[in-house]
């Protein structure tokens, strides 16, 4: 059985792990408030249109609303974070494009050449890049820093700025088919940071986008919606970057022996507690940039910052900040229905319903990035708009 043959049974049995096994202690995420909801309901009821005639925008105010704790949610200074990390996996040739392009988008996102820049600044949202562990050492960035204006004169909502951190776990994880990604330590380590970024460099975000970098990426994702859904692995693994349908085959055996090679393969059921099994799910299928997107998430909802999950990889890190603490889920809010099929699985294990499907299959939260206009768009209406009392308009 040669150890390149994804399809041979793996000859490893669940790994012990080596380092002592640390405490995950999420913060504590506040209850969605009613009060503030049913205020927000009141308002809709008074303003300027037939009731129930911004349809879904006005259950968005509502629920932002009840959220935020804030009647008049404004959801100011949105943000998209994009964690980046490599994957050994790749060397079993999963994606269409090599390990180095990860590194290379770090720079494009950092000078804002990527698509979810240009989205964001439509927008008029702020982008963090965080490197959580890009494979080689840390990337130096010139030219990353603020955008050039405040205020764009092409109609866009102004140029955001762009900061680019390090939150470094490791240089890429191990391949996932022989063994675990990384230890108990890095899962936790890379969790404990996306909590920290979101309530330190995010802390003034009123919405977060969810993104992320790392070739290889929907392998791992499609690992872990497999062990935390119980799904198929042939159901949730799709062609990323673009693989033709025999790579896919090969990457579904990949995913199936991942699975095998790290005890992950009998289903999703829990014998322990919530929290500690999640993170053993992300020790062993998961990434440092996944994790990362999870701890952000957390923090977010800790800080009552709603999120926004963009595809599957992204999704794949709301269902593990979701198995990590439950109480998370309000907070996770849908964008777009991506192509990537486990994508369907993760937002209907989540209760998630799209808000539009535009056939996006890229990740860096560019559907999510997207959908913050319609969020702010939402908030500002039932803000902004003038009761018929104010407007002198009789009913
Ligand atoms: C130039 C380029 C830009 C990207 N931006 C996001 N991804 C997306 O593709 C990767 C996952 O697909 P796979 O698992 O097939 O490697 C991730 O980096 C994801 O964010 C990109 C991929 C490429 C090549
Ligand atoms: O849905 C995603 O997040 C996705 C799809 C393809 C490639 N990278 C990411």
């Amino acid at each position: 059985m040669s150890d390149d043959d994804p399809v041979a049974s793996p000859d490893v049995s669940p790994p012990p792990d080596p380092s002592p096994a640390p405490d995950v202690s999420p913060p504590p995420i506040p209850d969605f408030d009613a009060d503030a909801a049913d205020a927000a309901r009141d308002r809709q009821a008074e303003l300027t249109k037939p009731p129930g005639s911004l349809g879904r925008l006005e259950d968005l105010a509502v629920a932002l609303a009840g959220l935020t704790g804030d009647p008049r949610p404004t959801l100011a200074d949105p943000a998209v974070v994009v964690a980046a990390a490599d994957h050994g996996v790749v060397d079993r040739g999963v994606s269409a494009y090599p390990q180095r392009v990860t590194r290379a988008m770090l720079r494009n996102f950092a000078t804002g050449g990527a698509a979810v820049s240009a989205i964001a600044e439509v927008v008029g949202a702020d982008t963090l890049v965080v490197d959580a562990g890009v494979a080689g050492p840390p990337v130096e960035i010139d030219g990353a820093g603020d955008g050039t204006a405040d205020e764009a004169t092409d109609g866009t909502a102004g140029v955001g700025a762009i900061e680019v951190v390090d939150e470094r776990i490791g240089s890429g994880t191990d391949d996932i088919a022989t063994g675990p990604a990384m230890s108990r330590s890095e899962a936790v380590a890379a969790l404990s940071a996306g909590v920290r970024t979101a309530r330190t460099r995010l802390a003034d975000a009123g919405i977060v986008a969810l993104g992320e970098m790392g070739i290889g990426n929907t392998t791992i994702a499609a690992a872990l919606t497999a062990a935390l859904t119980g799904a198929d692995p042939d159901r949730v693994t799709g062609p990323g970057t673009g693989v033709d349908e025999e790579t896919r085959a090969h990457k579904v055996a990949v995913v199936e022996r991942a699975l095998a090679a790290n005890g992950l393969d009998g289903g999703s059921g829990s014998d322990g507690d919530e929290a500690a099994d999640a993170v053993e799910v992300l020790r062993r299928v998961g990434g440092y940039e996944v994790g990362l997107l999870a701890g952000v998430a957390l923090g977010c909802a800790a800080d009552r910052t709603p999120v926004v999950v963009d595809g599957a990889v992204s999704g794949a890190a709301a269902l593990v900040a979701d198995a990590v603490a439950g109480d998370v889920r309000p907070y996770l809010l849908p964008s777009h229905s991506g192509a990537e099929p486990g994508h369907a699985v993760q937002l209907d294990a989540l209760d998630l319903e799209p808000l539009f499907d535009h056939d996006l299959r890229l990740g860096e939260g560019s559907g999510a990035a997207l959908a913050l206009s319609t969020y702010r768009a939402a908030c500002r209406s039932h803000d902004r708009m003038a009761t018929f009392a104010e407007a002198g308009i009789e009913r």
